[in-house]
């Protein structure tokens, strides 16, 4: 692999922020602010936040800003009109974006929409900042195959897999005994299945630690963010499903664990900002000086931790099925959902209908090994007819 220099006010890094807009995108851009000396702003894209995309993009000087739905090109073309930034839309203009020549690119595009970008920047051999977990759950075996093929580097975004990411660092994958994802259990971490039955979006998006997009803020309120993060680790750091543990924790303060052969368990500790993860990404391989905050210990004192519950959460235990099935399940399973939390979002179904939406479409759809993209794609397509008619057959049923 050829080497990979860190950013340096000498030789900026040029980068390119795929979900610009969003919550994962603002806390890059927010590190960006920090030292923009040290960075080129490639491309910002977004979906449909015209007003938002125009200003981030202007914020950063990025050279490119892509909408991709075609319907708000006229304005942010409006908004970017007398600047130098050029100006695309479109689902073809947000993969070309990712083919800009950054060295290194943010993957924060929520769901599967994400995954024909960042196989773009995979397939140049870029370094690939990955929040996008949803890409690896539906076509991990591919994108893995395309970031070894290309000589691509991918950097682990999503908080636990960064930690894990960090407390590897210079092991030997044989001495790994298992990984140990914590899970903050979510804002219903307590309530009966009864209460969660009439469970509001508002209620489902308030986390209660991390600031996050809305599609995100539900999978962590169903545990099906832990359910997607177990196959994001399996693909990652090439674990089996058996030896990736779950353990609660409500603080969100130890990211996660490896627990190694020798019996030591090595963790990552920080407050729950997603602008540290980011910043070992961003600068990697060095560490950036940043101005997020340090964890105090005396502050923070009581660490808890306690086994999930699969009864009131079996979002789990269905992203771990479709784990060990294999094939197209995973593919299934996280279209399913993606077309669930938005029904639930609209106040079609119920917070419980989300998994059950989910258990049907899996158990209906059976899966064969998917290895290429137009394999993917069509499952997902297939998950996604299915999943919304078992919405359409549960609205409406009260509390589901
Ligand atoms: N937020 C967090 O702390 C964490 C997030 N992640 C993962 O990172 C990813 C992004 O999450 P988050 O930032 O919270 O999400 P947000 O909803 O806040 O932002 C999503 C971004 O993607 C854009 N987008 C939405 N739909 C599409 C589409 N169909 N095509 C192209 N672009 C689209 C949005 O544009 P627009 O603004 O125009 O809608 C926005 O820029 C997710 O996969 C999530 O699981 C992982 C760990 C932590
Ligand atoms: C910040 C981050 O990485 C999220 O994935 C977070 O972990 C969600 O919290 P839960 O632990 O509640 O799923
Ligand atoms: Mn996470």
């Amino acid at each position: 692999m050829s080497r990979r220099l860190p950013p340096s006010s000498d030789r900026p890094r040029s980068i390119t922020i795929l979900g610009a807009t969003g919550s994962i995108g603002r806390s890059t851009l927010a590190l960006v602010a920090e030292a923009p000396e040290l960075y080129r702003v490639e491309a910002v894209t977004a979906w449909q936040r015209a007003d938002e995309l125009a200003a981030v993009a202007r914020s950063c000087s990025a050279k490119l800003a892509v909408i991709g739905d075609e319907r708000c090109y006229p304005a942010l073309k409006e908004r970017l009109a007398g600047t130098r930034i050029e100006v695309a839309a479109g689902m073809d203009a947000l993969v070309e974006a990712a083919e800009r020549p950054a060295e290194w690119v943010m993957a924060a595009i929520v769901g599967a929409a994400g995954l024909r970008p960042t196989l773009a920047a995979v397939r140049r051999g870029a370094m690939v900042a990955l929040a996008n977990k949803e890409c690896l759950v539906c076509a991990g075996a591919l994108l893995m195959r395309e970031v070894a093929r290309h000589e691509a580097v991918l950097l682990p975004v999503d908080s636990e897999h960064n930690a894990i990411w960090q407390a590897l660092a210079g092991s030997e994958r044989s001495a790994v005994r298992r990984l140990i994802l914590t899970a903050s259990g979510g804002p219903f971490r307590r309530w009966s299945l009864e209460a969660m039955a009439k469970a509001t979006p508002e209620q489902a998006v308030s986390h209660p630690n991390w600031s996050m997009g809305a599609k995100i803020s539900v999978d962590s309120a169903t545990m099906m963010n832990k359910g997607l993060e177990i196959i994001e680790a399996h693909h990652l750091f090439g674990v089996p499903e058996e030896a990736i543990e779950v353990v609660v924790h409500p603080q969100s303060i130890v990211h996660s664990l490896v627990s190694f052969k020798d019996g030591s368990l090595l963790a990552q500790l920080g407050e729950p900002d997603m602008r540290i993860p980011i910043a070992y990404t961003l600068g990697w391989p060095a560490r950036l000086a940043t101005t997020a905050p340090e964890l105090d210990l005396c502050a923070r004192s009581g660490l808890d931790f306690e086994p999930p519950d699969l009864e009131r959460f079996p979002a789990l235990r269905l992203a771990r099925l479709a784990l060990r099935q294999g094939g197209a399940a995973p593919t299934i399973l996280n279209a399913a959902n993606e077309v669930a939390v938005a029904a639930f979002l609209a106040r079609r179904i119920g917070f419980l209908g989300i998994a059950r939406t989910v258990g049907q479409v899996l158990e209906r759809l059976a899966g064969a090994v998917v290895d290429d993209l137009d394999a993917v794609v069509a499952y997902d397509a297939e998950a996604r007819r299915m999943a919304a008619a078992v919405v359409a057959t549960i609205e409406g049923c009260g509390p589901s």
